[in-house]
């Protein structure tokens, strides 16, 4: 195999994101719904034999030392591999917006060339990699949405029913680091924990990482305080969702992304007035409404619309759009599974 084109990076929503605690290195723990929506990048693979690691960008210019390149090196270097590879790279996920753009890039860098050298890796040997290059990226390796806890590397893979979001990403970028340095973060009095129960129905996916991380069965339920039972169907997702009043999920980085970022509170208004429901994703600085999934062509149009006209009265470098959610990671199974 001399190249692979057009390999997909799906970005993703936190339905909810709960800090419920701190490890002694300062990493915050978390629990978290990680959804994939189809707000994507595009990558192309050359393989190189000299063994050069470049990367060419098709859009957006990216860090010079980006989180595709340090992937690429970081496979390099662990597997001895002595070809390198040329990466043209079509970003459109807007950076710093708590979407996991660059880690979702790293993810498919991964496994991209985990084929494209002929390595054939399984993904429990690529996940520990994924976990070096940034907290998000197991999850993406990982190929299905999912319960997310520790810092990022403990999936539960979950089935999520096929949901629409209007996202909006203001012109400010946040960064990771700040938000969690806040002394606004909550150190939450009543802290929500939340216990996942394997699906015991047929329509829950298998999964077969091995990985001791990693749960052998999906979920289709999560338990609140190991109380309120909550289905991961429509009803239990617009608990989830609902205003902070009367909903169990929450962000819990949204107040000192607030605090920080002026722009964050804005576009919460404008999404909560428009679709009557508001939240920030990760540590910001886009945020999502869930809307009703439009049932025919004239609905959609309408949805486009009514961002599309939002954002014309907001400055140009504000991006919006109204995203899907994914059944699945497109590159889901590339990596063959641990025997
Ligand atoms: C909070 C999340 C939720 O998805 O947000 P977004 O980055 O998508 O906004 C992620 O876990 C972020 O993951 P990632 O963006 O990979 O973070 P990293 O680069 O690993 O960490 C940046 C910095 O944030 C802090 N950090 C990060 C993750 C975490 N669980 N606790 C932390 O305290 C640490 O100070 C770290 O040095
Ligand atoms: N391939 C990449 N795409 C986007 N950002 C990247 C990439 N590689 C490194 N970065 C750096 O990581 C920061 C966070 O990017 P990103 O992962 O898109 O946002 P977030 O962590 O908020 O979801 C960016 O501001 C950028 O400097």
């Amino acid at each position: 195999m001399q190249a692979i084109y057009d390999v997909p990076a799906p970005a993703k929503l936190n339905l909810f994101l709960h800090v419920v605690g701190k490890r002694p290195d300062g990493y915050h723990l978390l629990q978290s719904i990680f959804t994939l929506i189809d707000w994507a990048d595009t990558l192309h693979f050359e393989r190189r034999s000299d063994g050069h690691l470049l990367r060419h960008d098709l859009g957006a210019s990216l860090p010079p030392d980006d989180l595709c390149l340090r992937a690429a090196r970081l496979l390099q270097a662990q597997s001895g591999c002595t070809y390198g590879v040329d990466i043209q790279i079509e970003k459109r996920i807007p950076a710093g917006a708590g979407m996991g753009g660059g880690s979702s890039d790293a993810a498919s860098t991964l496994l991209a060339l985990n084929r494209l050298w002929g390595l054939n890796w399984p993904l429990a040997t690529l996940m520990p990699l994924g976990l070096k290059l940034g907290a998000d990226v197991p999850f993406f390796l990982g190929g299905s949405h999912a319960f997310v806890e520790g810092i990022g590397e403990i999936l539960h893979p979950i089935e999520l029913p096929p949901l629409t979001f209007a996202v909006l990403k203001p012109s400010q970028s946040i960064s990771t680091q700040e938000i969690f340095s806040s002394p606004l973060l909550a150190r939450s009095k009543n802290v929500a924990i939340v216990a996942g129960f394997p699906a015991n129905n047929s329509s829950a996916e298998k999964t077969s990482e091995s990985s001791e991380n990693h749960q052998t069965v999906g979920l289709n339920h999560l338990a609140v305080n190991h109380e309120e039972l909550i289905s991961l169907d429509n009803e239990g997702i617009a608990k989830l969702l609902g205003d902070s009043t009367r909903s169990f999920g929450r962000n819990d980085l949204q107040k000192p992304a607030e605090a920080n970022c002026a722009e964050v509170v804005q576009a919460l208004h404008i999404l909560e007035s428009e679709f009557g429901n508001s939240r920030m994703t990760g540590s910001g600085s886009a945020v999502f409404a869930r809307v009703k999934t439009p049932a025919n062509e004239q609905e959609e149009n309408l949805l486009n619309q009514k961002i599309f006209s939002r954002l014309q009265g907001l400055p140009a470098d504000w991006s919006g759009r109204i995203c899907r959610s994914l059944d699945r990671h497109p590159l889901q199974g590339w990596a063959a599974d641990e025997k």
